[in-house]
């Protein structure tokens, strides 16, 4: 299966070539594909804040090529450009607070810089270690792919229709996806009939970059209003809900798109199994529950406009764009390291304390 899914890849929102930083502006997408050449940190930090490029791994990614950007700078400009670093570092965690690939990656580029700081040129192998972090979210994809169509495939017959929320394809991350990696894997295994996909406001991850992706791929897909989700899955057979994570606490707890814990509620009302795809890089095990991760709460314009005309009244809004669901409405979470089915803080040890299966 494996290389079925390497000759699947197509889609890619990171370049990393000429010491610069390429980010697809997801911003344009489906309608114009546009790049951002970001050659600094702050233009890396900018691109993670305003979403040029967004998904917790894609800006786990970025940012560790921001940290080279900067690393390049500061040692070009002489003096204690360790110290001078620091300021960068900081730029680039304080870009979004809740996706844990962000701080991850960022103590991945610090333990490398600690190992090569006192080197006469310690440049190359924290590109190396950024690479490393890339090439690694890829791998994960492939693997969390196959694990997830064999959880799939454990279940129900097939085809089976799937639901999915927001993006985690290939926009959002290294390489395939993690969520949209699973359906597409189970897509080229004959396992799928149909994909229903939220459109996820207000920022329409669903509608405009899941779709996208899946219409490319030639996958059935049937966009929805995220309020129909509930009646897709009483009248329509889904039979899994497949999503994505931003951060996982060590009791299994998942922050993910603002929307995925009424899904999450829903699915458990009617029966529809509910899986979550994520990297080992996105569990926090510094988290004790999903009360400790902060939620990002972006502009209300975000909300009261749409393609920049103005569609709400003038009052308070509250724009939480992510949402907590308790490990004890998910059935399953795909990671590179293994599934843990009917997660908690136990098996959540356990599975951190495994290698990666690929
Ligand atoms: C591969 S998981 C991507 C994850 O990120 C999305 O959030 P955003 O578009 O705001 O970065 C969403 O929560 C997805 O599940």
């Amino acid at each position: 299966m494996r290389d079925r899914l390497l000759a699947a890849e197509k889609v890619k929102a990171i370049d990393w070539r000429d010491n610069t930083l390429y980010l697809l502006d997801q911003r344009n997408l489906p309608f114009e594909e546009t790049w951002v050449a970001c050659d600094s940190a702050a233009r890396v930090a900018e691109a993670i804040r305003s979403m040029v490029v967004r998904g917790a791994p894609a800006i786990g990614i970025s940012a560790a090529y921001g940290l080279v950007l900067a690393a390049r700078a500061r040692f070009a400009a002489g003096g204690d450009w360790l110290a001078a670093l620091e300021a960068d570092f900081a730029l680039l965690a304080e870009s979004r607070p809740t996706g844990g690939n962000l701080f991850w990656a960022l103590n991945r580029m610090r333990e490398r810089l600690d190992r090569v700081k006192d080197l006469a040129e310690p440049l190359t192998a924290l590109e190396a270690e950024a690479m490393s972090i890339h090439e690694s979210d890829r791998e994960a994809n492939l693997t969390m792919a196959q694990l997830g169509v064999d959880l799939i495939r454990r279940h129900q017959g097939n085809p089976q229709a799937l639901l999915t929320h927001c993006n985690t394809g290939a926009l959002a991350t290294g390489g395939f996806g993690t969520a949209l990696g699973v359906i597409r894997a189970a897509w080229l295994e004959g396992m799928v009939e149909r994909v229903h996909v939220d459109e996820t406001r207000p920022w329409l991850q669903g509608s405009r970059l899941t779709a996208w992706e899946l219409a490319s791929d030639g996958i059935p897909v049937t966009l929805n209003a995220d309020a129909a989700a509930a009646h897709i899955m009483k009248t329509k057979g889904v039979t899994w809900v497949v999503v994505g994570a931003d951060r996982i606490a060590a009791n299994g707890d998942v922050a993910n798109k603002i929307g995925t814990y009424q899904l999450a509620v829903n699915a458990m009302h009617h029966g529809v199994r509910f899986m979550v795809v994520a990297s080992s890089s996105t569990i926090d095990m510094n988290l004790a529950s999903g009360d400790d991760i902060p939620i990002e709460e972006r502009d209300a314009a975000e909300l009261l406009e749409l393609a920049g005309k103005r569609v709400g009244a003038d009052v308070e809004v509250f724009n939480p764009v992510f949402d907590v669901t308790p490990a004890d409405l998910i059935d399953a979470i795909v990671t590179e390291k293994g599934v843990v089915e009917r997660p908690d803080a136990a098996k959540m040890a356990q599975l951190m304390c495994r290698k990666r299966l690929h």
